[in-house]
């Protein structure tokens, strides 16, 4: 039975109990109003009977009439009360009748008296009457006996009445009371138990146990409630089983995002070509380092390696081949190395070392001629074996820099020092190198500043045929004119200009004044001959340079065919496929091109075939000594025969003294460029001279 239910069951009982109370209380209203109605008749007898009795004895006493006369009205007064009133069986009626009755009697005995009287008043009247009025008044008596009793009677029934009355109250509030008592035990106890039956199941479900189900089938809300509490725990079930999968879908998810983030760990710290540390990763690593050093008292050693004509095998063999390069070199490294030092690629051919504790600078020499020793052995890739080597500059902890940057910046500066001696070897930073730094950083500074304000200058050097000796030609070199230095040489900012990126535009900037120059010359009627400038090998890497000579070529009207480009040996041996295209390009414009400071470099006599060469000027440091030298004097042989079998020209450079260009001329070397016909001089000075030595007849338009 549902819980609604059973209170609409116990609020009926209530409001039934409450209505047989209130019927309870209204019968015994009107049983006593019952009573107390009969008490007033009987009142009202007894006060008629008084005056009856009152009646008589004045009778009695004076023989008068009329007194009876109106006992017998009170007679019919009475009678019509008590016939009215005795309709009802009960003992006051009984009483009542029993008054009613009397009272007729009283009624008989007065009509009797008055009509005895009225006959008249013998003795055998006045005895009957005397009789009558006795007989009259023992009825009275009786009457007032019957009133008196009449009365009792009334006391003892509400009195009775009462006593029901609060029995029947008492027992009907006992049994309301035993019954919603009873009612709500009972619905207590059942409350009690099955509250405690979903007690158990919260408690189970609240402490993880989502299987929890509650039996109960009692029909009401509890069970209504047991219900849902059962639909709520089978979709807890649900949930947590899509939650226990969500959970190993997480812990998968999340073991995946870990690989990953390692692999991104490993990515961002690590080189993806050789597997090593990267500058990242360097970084922090010395900075750590630092640090713990900073505590133990420890110095550190710091190596920047760069190897050594990489970038040609780069260039002229494919990137491909420089990975394989660089694959090789970071596993030697990482061979010869102990377990506790870090090595690491900062990018490109750059490697550093972090060697930590440093007992004594020789141990870290040690460690850098072993590098070096490990990269002197030929790097096979494919079918090349290829000779690299490596620049090694060190820097030290604490005494060479305090901080990442300053070690690094050393290290560097110390490598470009061991690159400027040649490379394959290492150094140890000094103090020097950094005004040297901050020496070519100013330099730097105002050399573009000269290439913005054009304080470039170039000076004319003469060349001659040796055959005639007259001018053949003329070679281009470039000065700076200094606002604050005067003229400064070009082998004080050249190399500069090379290494800084500056070259491409002060060469161009050299062959345009130059081509100017000789233009104008060739206008004013005087021929300078052929125009020889220098060209740097790192203006042949620049894809650009062909076009923009000849754009410079249209510009100043300089015919084509009487430049003269000269490219440095030292490019020729360490070549690279697009410097090579560059050289063709230029000699398919008509465009000649000249080897300069020929015999310095190996270059073997059918690599020089291939070459888009005209020319091979025979370096000044075997002029030098021709005198006096034999082997310099059978080196300028050797070029002179080489140039004549390849069909090449052949000019010697420095020439000083008359006994150098004998031998020159007498080993049929063609031409010659030296202090013995001209220092390198102003566009001024040479015009003079050139005035003086007209252009060799023998060079024709045709012959140029
Ligand atoms: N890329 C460019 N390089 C250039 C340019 N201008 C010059 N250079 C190169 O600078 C180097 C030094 O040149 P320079 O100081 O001008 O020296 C030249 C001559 O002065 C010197 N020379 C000539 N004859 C003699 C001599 O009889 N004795 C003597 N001691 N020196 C002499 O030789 C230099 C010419 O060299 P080269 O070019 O090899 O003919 C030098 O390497 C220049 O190439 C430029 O514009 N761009």
């Amino acid at each position: 039975m549902k819980i609604s239910q059973r209170l609409v069951i116990l609020a009926t009982s209530a409001v039934a109990l409450s209505i047989a109370l209130t019927g309870n209380m209204l019968w015994q209203d009107y049983q006593q109003s019952r009573i107390f109605s009969r008490l007033e008749d009987a009142y009202r007898v007894q006060t008629g009977i008084e005056t009856m009795r009152a009646h008589l004895s004045n009778y009695q006493q004076n023989r008068n009439l009329s007194p009876l006369s109106e006992s017998r009205l009170l007679y019919e007064e009475l009678d019509v009360m008590l016939s009215q009133s005795a309709n009802t069986l009960d003992q006051q009626e009984v009483y009542l009748q029993s008054l009613n009755k009397r009272n007729n009697s009283v009624c008989f005995l007065l009509d009797q008296m008055i009509r005895i009287h009225e006959s008249g008043q013998d003795q055998s009247q006045t005895d009957a009457l005397t009789h009558l009025s006795n007989l009259l008044s023992s009825v009275i008596q009786s009457m007032s006996e019957d009133t008196v009793r009449l009365e009792q009677y009334a006391v003892e029934g509400s009195k009775q009445l009462h006593t029901q009355g609060n029995l029947l109250t008492g027992g009907l509030l006992l049994a309301l009371t035993l019954l919603l008592s009873g009612l709500s035990l009972r619905t207590a106890k059942l409350f009690k138990h099955r509250i405690s039956v979903l007690d158990q199941g919260i408690r189970h479900l609240s402490e993880g146990d989502t299987r929890i189900q509650i039996e109960m089938d009692t029909g009401d809300e509890f069970s209504e409630v047991a219900h849902h509490f059962n639909q709520m725990t089978d979709r807890l079930q649900e949930s947590s089983i899509s939650r226990n999968q969500l959970q190993i879908e997480v812990e998968r998810r999340t073991q995946e995002l870990e690989m990953q983030k390692q692999a991104l760990r490993q990515l961002a710290d690590h080189d993806e070509l050789t597997q090593l540390p990267n500058r990242t990763y360097f970084r922090n690593n010395l900075l750590s380092t630092i640090r713990k050093s900073e505590r133990h008292g420890n110095a550190v050693a710091v190596l920047f390696m760069d190897l050594d004509k990489f970038k040609q095998i780069n260039d002229s063999l494919g990137h491909n081949i420089g990975d394989e390069v660089l694959q090789e070199a970071s596993r030697r490294f990482r061979d010869r190395l102990r377990c506790s030092d870090f090595v690491a690629r900062l990018g490109g051919d750059e490697f550093t070392v972090i060697i930590e504790p440093v007992d004594n600078p020789q141990d870290v020499a040690n460690i850098a001629q072993q590098l070096l020793q490990c990269m002197q052995q030929p790097v096979l890739v494919k079918q090349h074996s290829l000779h690299l080597g490596t620049s090694i500059g060190i820097s030290v902890f604490p005494q060479d820099g305090k901080d990442v940057a300053t070690l690094m910046r050393n290290a560097d500066l110390a490598m470009y020092k061991a690159k400027e001696n040649g490379g394959n070897r290492f150094h140890f930073y000094s103090e020097d190198m950094t005004q040297d730094a901050l020496r070519k950083m100013s330099l730097e500074e105002e050399l573009r500043q000269a290439l913005q304000e054009d304080q470039l200058t170039v000076y004319y050097q003469p060349q001659y045929d040796l055959g005639n000796k007259k001018l053949v030609g003329v070679e281009a070199l470039v000065r700076w004119n200094h606002p604050e230095k005067g003229l400064v040489a070009p082998m004080e900012f050249i190399p500069l200009a090379e290494e800084r990126g500056l070259i491409n535009q002060l060469g161009l900037q050299v062959l345009q004044k130059a081509c100017t120059q000789c233009a104008q010359w060739l206008n004013e009627g005087f021929d300078p001959g052929i125009l020889a400038v220098n060209i740097s090998a790192r203006q042949l890497t620049e894809r650009q340079v062909p076009e923009q000579i000849s754009q410079i070529l249209k510009f100043t009207g300089w015919p084509v065919h009487r430049l003269e480009l000269e490219v440095t040996e030292s490019f020729f041996i360490s070549d690279t496929q697009r410097s090579l295209a560059v050289l063709n390009q230029l000699r398919d414009m008509g465009i000649k091109l000249a080897i300069d400071d020929f015999g310095t470099g190996y270059s073997s006599l059918s690599y020089l075939k291939q070459l888009p060469i005209s020319k091979l000027k025979i370096d000044r440091s075997f002029t030098r000594d021709l005198i006096d030298d034999a082997e310099d004097r059978a080196i300028s042989e050797a070029i002179i025969a080489l140039g004549k079998s390849l069909g090449l020209q052949v000019i010697a450079e420095g020439v000083e003294l008359e006994g150098q260009a004998d031998i020159l001329i007498h080993e049929g070397c063609d031409q010659a460029q030296g202090y013995l016909y001209g220092k390198p001089m102003s566009a001024e000075q040479f015009s003079l001279l050139a005035a003086a030595n007209p252009v060799s007849e023998g060079l024709t338009e045709t012959s140029l």
